[in-house]
């Protein structure tokens, strides 16, 4: 059975992406080679684990809340075998959404993608078509534009393309504008995105 090195697992709400608000039970894995300079979780990638648990240990934690979907997010989640983790959330009734910056060639099923491609890091062709929502984290006007250039190809189909400011700039109100004026421009399936956990001061 596969172990897996975690940082932490809790029990929130989603708040980020079309799930937004929903009760949801978060396993964040240690590791990640994307290195964001403005990473809002860097204790996924820096140091160590905190511990080590089974497929079938985080599930039946997971099992114990009310939750429907459990949230795989990291770190770079899909590093990891990923698969026997997500049945053993099945075989429980609990469905999976994973959190990926599409660091790796996809190799799970899982019932939601969202994906958050990052401009300086490659993007594998295989979740930007399999994402069921996009999340572009922005710090600049700039870069709201760079994301477009890049990714404007894989808008079509997608339930949701957040562009979400990155955590220090959420308050920006230049940045803000920017990312308004763009939904009001281009329209659907772009979307203005929020961290609502932390409006909530929940994890
Ligand atoms: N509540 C809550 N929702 C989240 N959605 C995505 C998260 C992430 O860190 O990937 C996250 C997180 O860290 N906390
Ligand atoms: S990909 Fe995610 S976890 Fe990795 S450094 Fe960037 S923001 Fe942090
Ligand atoms: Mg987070």
């Amino acid at each position: 059975m596969a172990v897996y090195p975690i940082v932490e697992t809790f029990y929130s709400i989603q708040g980020e992406g079309l799930y937004a608000g929903a009760g949801a039970y978060f396993v964040r894995l240690f590791g990640c080679p994307v290195k964001c300079p403005w990473c809002d979780t860097k204790n996924s990638w820096t140091g160590k684990p905190n511990l080590s648990l089974s497929s079938d240990e985080i599930a039946n934690e997971a099992s114990l809340s009310s939750c429907d979907f459990a949230v795989i997010t990291g770190g770079e989640p899909t590093i990891h075998p990923l698969q026997e983790l997500i049945d053993a959330f099945h075989e429980r009734g609990i469905k999976v959404h994973i959190e990926t910056s599409g660091y790796m060639p996809k190799n799970i099923e899982a019932d939601w993608i969202t994906l958050s491609p990052k401009l300086h890091s490659h993007t594998h062709e295989s979740y930007l078509e399999a994402a069921d929502e996009l999340k572009f984290i922005v710090s600049s006007e700039d870069e709201i534009s760079l994301y477009l250039e890049k990714f404007g190809g894989y808008l079509r189909g997608k339930k949701a393309v957040f562009i979400t400011p990155e955590f220090s700039k959420s308050r920006d109100a230049e940045l803000l504008n920017s990312i308004c004026e763009t939904v009001k421009l281009y329209g659907s399936p772009l979307r203005a995105g929020w961290q609502l956990h932390k409006c909530f001061g929940a994890i």
